[in-house]
């Protein structure tokens, strides 16, 4: 049971609160969660700690504490009573003004949701922006009007305002500051990742307010929110932030306040949220509006998570890959987050921890072919008959083959390997070990995030500080293939999986079961991993042995 304290301070004006550090100094509370806004910090502590006098002691400027006041943390399975069910549209379900009408006739043919909206932003908004803020660095202040994306962008908004039948000044004043960020990006020459995420948030800002105007010029009563105003709290790793604790409460408490004084659709940004010391705009890494709405599923304690998608569910392979994928009716969300972490793009990685905290099934759907049934991801499910559900490609990888120069019976190899990749903050993916010897790939998403210079830098840094207790081979452009399915079934699954590699020729470079148990990892040569993929999939999904 936890209880949540809330310290009000007020700010000396023009002072960011981050730039100030309140101390707890009371031995033995357990901060589980803490956020700031620009006029408030709280922290949740144990129960426990309710009574205990906190020396709160501020090193920098003024913060006069106003208030201490106790209240119960939000309960989060009892509020969610009237609102139903969160409903994500992705970019390429409101890429139109036409798509954002059907988007709304969807909506309302559910007569007995009352859903939370997020959308990301419109199309292929977010790379036009990216694109637009790198061609700012070098174009020049007196060329980025003139910009090709910045043209782009605000013709399809102005269009879709338009199109739609709503005020362009819903959109204006955030085109007008976009223009200006360009601006800004262009005389200084330089596009920092905390930039980066501003610029980038323009997208969801305007889809949601043009979307949440369109929905209030039907009839239909609807309110827009920006995810950073409204408590996505998350760590100030720009371009790829995690969300922390106190937004479920902070989060619950705007949503469901709002909601109780007036009925409106809530339409939030995805993607985007508040660094916790920075106070600035974050982004939760590519695709993260599946994320916005997983986070506000479990904070609301809805009974339905639905993200809606182009295609119709989760699909036994990427349909880029092999057109004739077919659609998983069901997932467990352990299968679920495998996948996307293995590189489906289909789901943010991180997405499914929320709904599976808060043991609540999501549903993928496609906006554009509604009826079909889609993919319900669940806690657990029948896997009685289950042998493989999906196989994954996560391409561009790079591979370490690590032999200690020791004899066999050296301990503390390992250990040794793991604190050098801990010390130099890079996350592995795949591992095989032997005594002596291990082989890893390492996690393309927190390497390749990185600058190319500092990147090189860093894998040379990593093999410099290995060979002080192995000879190390760096192996570049490898693939995994993920296995995703019933690991129970692993010898069957490995057995048609040798024989279709043998008949195809392709050597297994490494392989590993995760610790999952829904997983199997192969490592093969990029050149050869697409056609791996098409020939297991014809193995496992189109034949009927
Ligand atoms: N296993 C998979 N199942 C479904 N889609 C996949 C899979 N792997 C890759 N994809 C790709 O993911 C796309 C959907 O994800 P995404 O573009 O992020 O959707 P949205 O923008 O609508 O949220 C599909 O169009 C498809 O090309
Ligand atoms: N617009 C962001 C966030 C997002 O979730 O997009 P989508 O739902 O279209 O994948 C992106 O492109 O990454």
């Amino acid at each position: 049971m936890t209880a949540s304290l809330q310290l009000y301070g007020v700010q000396a004006p023009g002072l960011a609160l981050s730039s100030k550090r309140l101390e707890f100094g009371t031995k033995g509370i357990n901060f589980s969660a803490t956020l700031t806004s620009s006029c408030a910090i709280f922290r949740t502590v144990e129960r426990s700690c309710r009574n205990t006098a906190l020396r709160v002691s501020c090193e920098a400027a003024r913060v006069d504490l106003l208030e201490r006041k106790e209240t119960e943390t939000c309960n989060l399975s009892g509020t969610g009573k009237e609102l139903t069910c969160v409903m994500k549209f992705g970019g390429s379900s409101v890429a139109s003004a036409e798509r954002m009408k059907e988007i709304a006739n969807l909506i309302l043919s559910f007569p007995d949701e009352r859903p939370v909206v997020v959308l990301s932003a419109m199309g292929k908004t977010t790379n036009k922006l990216l694109t637009a803020g790198e061609k700012a660095v070098t174009c020049g202040v007196t060329n980025v009007e003139s910009l090709e994306e910045l043209s782009f962008i605000k013709e399809l908004h102005l269009r879709t305002a338009h199109e739609l039948g709503v005020e362009t000044t819903v959109i204006a004043k955030h085109l007008e500051g976009l223009h200006q960020l360009l601006k800004g990006i262009s005389m200084m020459k330089e596009l920092t990742s905390r930039t980066r995420d501003y610029l980038v948030s323009f997208g969801e800002c305007m889809s949601t307010r043009l979307f949440s105007a369109y929905l209030n010029k039907i009839g239909h009563k609807a309110r827009q929110y920006d995810a950073f105003e409204i408590g996505f709290i998350t760590t100030d790793d720009f371009t790829n932030a995690d969300i922390l604790e106190a937004t479920y409460p902070a989060v619950s408490k705007t949503l469901l306040g709002d909601w109780s004084k007036e009925n409106a659709v809530p339409v939030v940004t995805g993607f985007l949220g508040k660094g916790w010391r920075s106070c600035a705009i974050t982004t939760l890494g590519r695709g993260g509006s599946d994320l916005t709405a997983t986070t506000i599923g479990k904070a609301l304690g809805l009974r339905e998570i639905q993200v809606w998608k182009d295609v119709d569910g989760v699909l036994t392979c990427d349909p880029n890959i092999y057109p004739g994928a077919q659609s998983v009716p069901y997932l467990t969300f352990d299968e679920a987050a495998e996948l996307a972490y293995f590189g489906a793009q289909v789901l943010h990685p991180l997405s499914m921890r929320p709904a599976r905290d808060g043991d609540i099934p999501v549903r993928v759907k496609n906006s554009y072919n509604p009826n079909a049934p889609g993919t319900v991801i669940t806690r657990s499910r029948d896997m009685s008959k289950a042998v493989l559900t999906s196989i994954v490609l996560k391409r561009n990888v790079t591979m370490l083959d690590i032999a200690s120069t020791r004899m066999l019976g050296q301990y503390g190899f390992l250990a040794k390997v793991f604190t050098t990749f801990e010390d130099l903050g890079i996350s592995v993916d795949v591992v095989a070990t032997s005594e002596v010897s291990i082989s890893l790939t390492l996690d393309p998403a927190k390497l390749w995030g990185r600058e190319i210079v500092q990147r090189a830098n860093e894998l040379d840094h990593v093999v410099e500080e290995l060979e002080k207790i192995a000879v190390v081979k760096l192996l570049q452009r490898r693939s995994i293939i993920s296995l995703i399915g019933n690991v129970q079934k692993s010898s069957l699954i490995l057995e048609k999986v040798f024989q279709v590699l043998r008949s195809n020729g392709v050597n297994v470079q490494m392989i590993s079961q995760g610790a999952s148990k829904v997983n199997i990892s192969l490592i093969v040569n990029d050149e050869e991993a697409e056609q791996c993929v098409r020939a297991l999939h014809s193995a496992f999904f189109e034949t009927s042995s």
